[in-house]
């Protein structure tokens, strides 16, 4: 495989349909689905010449952990749809890249596997975080956390952007409503009766959750899928450790903007006290370059990695890996930059608009 793009295509080849299109699809008419990548499309780099340089240093240091690549794995739901192997094969793949991994609370194994999973790919101790939806019942929420803790978890992320589930058309359409049989929410497992809990995603979730689960834990915490400014100027009151821009790829609510649209603004609005993190239609290694320059820490992929899984399990998944990391590498030389904190604003311009003439031209 060349790109993303082939995983992409294989790996709907070798999926059932219905889950095929549970990974690929958004919510309601997918305009930001297609917005995500789209508004990577319309940046374009700038490169400076003559500038040295020699082998770039992708290493990244996030809210305590250190990662050989500015690229995490975010979370997403149900691996084990993908591959027999599920979670543990993608675990594996990250900590052999070095890369973190954010594994979902609705994954198919449960967090402490995923976590001895990730041990073996690299013994030396592989960043993992955990991807948290709070959930009403409190005493419930705090064994998640415990849980978490407990598999050696470095950070909580905490999705904010989920008072309720997206409409996904494609899921109705298709009638897939529920996981096969053999395959449950593992970390939705409740020691009190245990029976598998379903995930709740209430609107009565509040910034006083926020406040609860900070007095909860000591690990850092990141919020996932603010998108408003004076949202991410409220977080930082609240104590957040660090923002994941994320519209949930689309899947949430529809018709809001490209991530990358969106990271100026939330960069300026946290004035540099938290790492700003950001997912949404990262395909390339240019994409990667592009949202580097504009001010996020590091980026997180979603569908790719469960491409990867499909296509080769933990091969696949370090094929993925692998690919972005080669193409960043690539883009940072072309640039003419000597490593990642040589990135700034100035090596992206946005693209004329369609049928615009550049200045001068005009007759
Ligand atoms: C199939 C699928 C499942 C997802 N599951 C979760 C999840 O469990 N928790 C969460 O916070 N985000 C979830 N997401 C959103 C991702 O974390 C991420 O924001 C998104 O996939 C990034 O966009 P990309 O797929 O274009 O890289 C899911 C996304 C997909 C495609
Ligand atoms: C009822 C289970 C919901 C799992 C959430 C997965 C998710 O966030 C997604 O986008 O799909």
């Amino acid at each position: 495989m060349l790109n993303l793009r082939e995983f992409e295509a294989a790996a709907r080849a070798v999926l059932d349909p219905a889950h095929a299109d549970y990974f690929a699809g958004g919510a309601g008419d997918e305009l930001t689905l297609r917005a995500n990548e789209e508004a990577f499309a319309r940046l374009r780099l700038l490169p400076r010449v003559l500038r040295g340089g020699g082998k770039q240093d992708l290493a990244v240091t996030l809210l305590g952990s250190r990662a050989a690549l500015p690229i995490l794995i975010s979370p997403t739901a149900f691996h084990k749809l993908a591959h027999p192997e599920g979670e543990l094969a993608t675990a594996r793949a990250a900590a052999a890249a070095g890369a973190i991994m954010i594994a979902s609370m609705a994954a198919t194994t449960s967090v402490g596997d995923i976590a001895a999973a990730a041990r073996t790919g690299a013994p030396d101790g592989a960043p993992l975080w955990f991807q948290l939806y709070i959930q009403p019942d409190l005493e419930f929420t705090e064994i998640l956390v415990r849980r978490a803790e407990e598999a050696g978890c470095e950070a909580l992320v905490v999705t904010v952007d989920s008072p309720a589930r997206g409409a996904h058309e494609r899921d109705r359409r298709n009638g897939f409503t529920d996981l096969p049989d053999g395959l449950c929410c593992e970390n939705l497992r409740d020691p009190r009766t245990g029976r598998v809990l379903p995930i709740v995603m209430s609107p009565e979730i509040t910034w006083w959750h926020v406040d609860w689960l900070r007095r909860t834990t000591s690990l850092p915490l990141v919020l996932k899928g603010v998108l408003h400014p004076e949202d991410a100027g409220i977080a930082l009151r609240h104590g957040v450790d660090g923002l994941l821009l994320s519209n949930h790829g689309g899947r949430q609510l529809d018709g809001v903007p490209a991530t990358v649209e969106l990271l100026p603004e939330i960069v300026a609005a946290v004035e540099g006290r938290i790492p700003v993190i950001l997912d949404g239609g990262v395909r390339r290694g240019t994409d990667v370059a592009k949202a580097l320059a504009l001010g996020a820490a590091a980026v997180g992929v979603g569908r790719p990695v469960l491409w990867g899984l499909a296509v080769d399990g933990e091969r696949g998944v370090g094929q993925v890996l692998e690919l972005l990391r080669e193409e960043l590498d690539h883009t940072l030389t072309l640039l003419g930059v000597g490593g990642l904190p040589g990135l700034t604003p100035g090596h992206v311009r946005p693209a004329p608009a369609a049928g615009a003439v550049p200045p001068g031209a005009e007759r």
